[in-house]
């Protein structure tokens, strides 16, 4: 039998409101009926028969939780409790009453560069966290970064059924992310690491200081082929008033090879993020 909770979670958990759902997962919010703190429950429904396209490998879901009790991190949302059923394992996490860093910028019309650095500097701080365990997310994007909250906005990383342990040599992974936010080795199916992250934090700048995304095109295809060109600029009417060090900052990351892109911690200590 599994390590994971047999009980039903209405037994313990006050079951709310769907506040998000992906592949074979839907999150909702719950109530613990003993403490009354909201958290947030993940259900991922199991594949039932091994040759089923419908439903999560085991693998698959086994890997996303030694990751997420692996990582213990501010900038990381916290896995508390584990559920299964026949058909479902539910993951009890930390809820976040933000919602998505995207909509937020959505409400404002424009971000201040130093709004833009806080809530960069932050992710990076997760990341950090992540690629020092050599736990790399590989699904980096805006629909990814919540907040706490609309006022002091700490950020917290979710979604980490994707991400991977990267051993040496090992990581021929084949996998897409998200389109707009994936690295040019994705899409050449050559090895993946930690550097496939920063490419991603290169883009969701470029999206936080602009509103623009830099490789999206018409449709896959045409978005694949400017991200193997690595082709991008920074358009006048978009970031006209940007700082040279904000341009210089995604300039280190928006980079083909990966062993030239710039680490998390060269991000850390970059200027535009460490001011001097
Ligand atoms: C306030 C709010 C609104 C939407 C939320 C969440 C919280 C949320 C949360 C989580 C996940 C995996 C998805 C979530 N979603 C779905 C959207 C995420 N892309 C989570 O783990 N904690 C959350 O608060």
């Amino acid at each position: 039998s599994s390590p994971y909770r047999h009980e039903p979670v209405e037994d313990w958990y006050i079951v709310g409101e769907e506040i998000g759902s992906g592949h074979f997962a839907v999150v909702k919010k719950v109530v613990c009926k003993r403490s009354g703190t909201e958290f947030a429950a993940k259900f991922i429904r199991k594949k039932r028969a091994s040759t089923s396209r419908r439903g999560a490998r085991r693998e698959d879901i086994e890997r996303e939780i030694s990751i997420l009790q692996e990582l213990n991190h501010v900038n990381i949302i916290k896995l508390y409790d584990i559920f299964e059923d026949k058909q479902d394992v539910t993951l009890i996490l930390e809820l976040v009453s933000g919602g998505e860093l995207f909509d937020f910028i959505a409400e404002r019309d424009v971000l201040h560069e130093s709004e833009a650095t806080a809530f960069i500097a932050q992710v990076l701080e997760g990341l950090a966290h992540m690629h020092l365990k050599n736990i790399a997310h590989l699904d980096l994007k805006p629909e990814n970064i919540l907040l706490t909250n609309r006022a002091q906005a700490v950020i917290k990383l979710i979604d980490f059924g994707i991400s991977r342990k990267i051993e040496d040599g090992k990581n021929e992974i084949q996998m897409l992310g998200t389109p707009e936010f994936v690295a040019p080795e994705v899409i050449a199916y050559e090895p993946l690491g930690l550097y496939t992250d920063m490419w991603a934090v290169g883009v969701i700048t470029y999206i936080l200081l602009s509103g623009c995304s830099p490789f999206l095109g018409d449709n896959k295809q045409e978005t694949f082929a400017n991200i193997c060109a690595v082709d991008f600029s920074f358009d006048d009417e978009f970031f006209g008033n940007t700082s040279d060090l904000a341009k210089d900052f995604i300039r280190g990351l928006l980079v083909k090879h990966p062993g030239r892109r710039a680490s998390v911690t060269d991000c850390l200590s970059h200027p535009w993020i460490k001011p001097i």
